[in-house]
């Protein structure tokens, strides 16, 4: 495959069977071999995408000074800020060319679970970042769950299967600036090869060159967007759990040709968690005599304490 095909949601939600199937086979398929679709009829609206990317593109504007007043010690980079070149692929040593943001969930009716999390983080120079951050988290969460419905679907599971463990799961929201470049990098790219820690991930802003996907044959395709388009693509939970039927197939964000150094990159990507009790061990359907068990047992949280060591951001 060399094209990230393109579906749409609102197949899924009709009351016409043979489009809801329709659309899980399609997905199912992407998923087993590219592991990328491009996706339309999500949630999101365009007022409420210009409104985060002008937050956004506030947020990143401001003086260094004043951002890394939102850097907090401790949390793994799990909410607020993380300044430029912290975060590495696994393997890397070299810092990615970015800075980002983290919002966290806005857990409901669970006050345990509330005592989970970090706090999500204000600031306070920009008083509508935030309110618009929640929307956007809820717009994305809200278009995964139908996502992951039809993936159980796929799967041969409950529909809802994945519904109680995405609840006021530890899903983030990742506004992302990749800053002009200034001079050649060493070694450094705008995010090096890796692949997505979590169960599903739903990108905004791959509207542009730049992010390009590995596919099965070991070629690198570019994976762009249309206007209406959220790229959406599966993680290393989600390919645990169903003993690599679905891929988390390799990505990355190349550097432009030096005649677009100037520009910035901002992408935002939506990284679907589920609560942290999840098991990840391999789903029975999955795994049979051709298909032998790939991956130890382990749950969500604490595969991701492994990985966020692994980059970086977790000692
Ligand atoms: O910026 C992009 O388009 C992709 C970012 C990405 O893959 C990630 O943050 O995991
Ligand atoms: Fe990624």
């Amino acid at each position: 495959m060399n094209k990230i095909p393109s579906v749409n949601l609102a197949d899924f939600l009709s009351d016409d069977l043979a489009k809801k199937q329709k659309f899980i086979n399609e997905i199912g398929h992407a998923y087993e071999n590219i592991g990328f679709v491009a996706l339309k009829g999500h949630f999101l609206d365009e007022a409420l995408v210009t409104d985060l990317y002008a937050e956004v593109k506030n947020f990143f504007d401001l003086p260094v000074a004043s951002k890394e007043r939102y850097e907090i010690p401790g949390i793994g980079g799990q909410r607020g800020y993380v300044s430029f070149g912290k975060e590495s692929a696994k393997g890397k040593k070299e810092g990615d060319l970015k800075e980002f943001w983290h919002f966290g969930q806005y857990v409901e009716d669970d006050a345990e679970r509330a005592k989970e999390y970090p706090d999500n983080v204000l600031v306070d120079e920009l008083p509508k970042f935030n309110e618009v951050g929640e929307k956007t988290f809820k717009m994305l969460e809200k278009t995964a769950k139908y996502v992951l419905r039809s993936l159980a679907l796929y799967l041969n599971l409950e529909e809802t299967y994945f519904d109680h463990y995405i609840r006021n799961g530890n899903s983030i929201l990742r506004p992302i600036h990749y800053p002009p470049i200034k001079t050649a990098p060493q070694g450094a790219e705008r995010a090096a090869a890796h692949g997505d820690i979590n169960l599903i991930t739903l990108l905004m802003g791959a509207q542009g060159k730049g992010l390009q996907v590995q596919n099965l044959n070991g070629e690198w395709i570019d994976a762009m967007a249309e206007p209406d388009e959220i790229m959406i693509n599966v993680g290393d939970m989600l390919a645990r759990h169903s003993n690599n039927k679905l891929k988390s197939t390799i990505h990355r964000v190349v550097n432009p040709p030096e005649e677009l150094w100037g520009t910035s990159r901002y992408s935002i990507p939506f990284f679907m968690h589920p609560i942290s009790e999840m098991k990840l061990d391999v789903l029975e359907d999955c795994a049979d005599a051709a298909h032998l068990k790939q991956f130890e047992d382990i749950t969500a949280g604490e595969f991701l304490e492994q990985r966020l060591k692994e980059l970086g951001l977790k000692k």
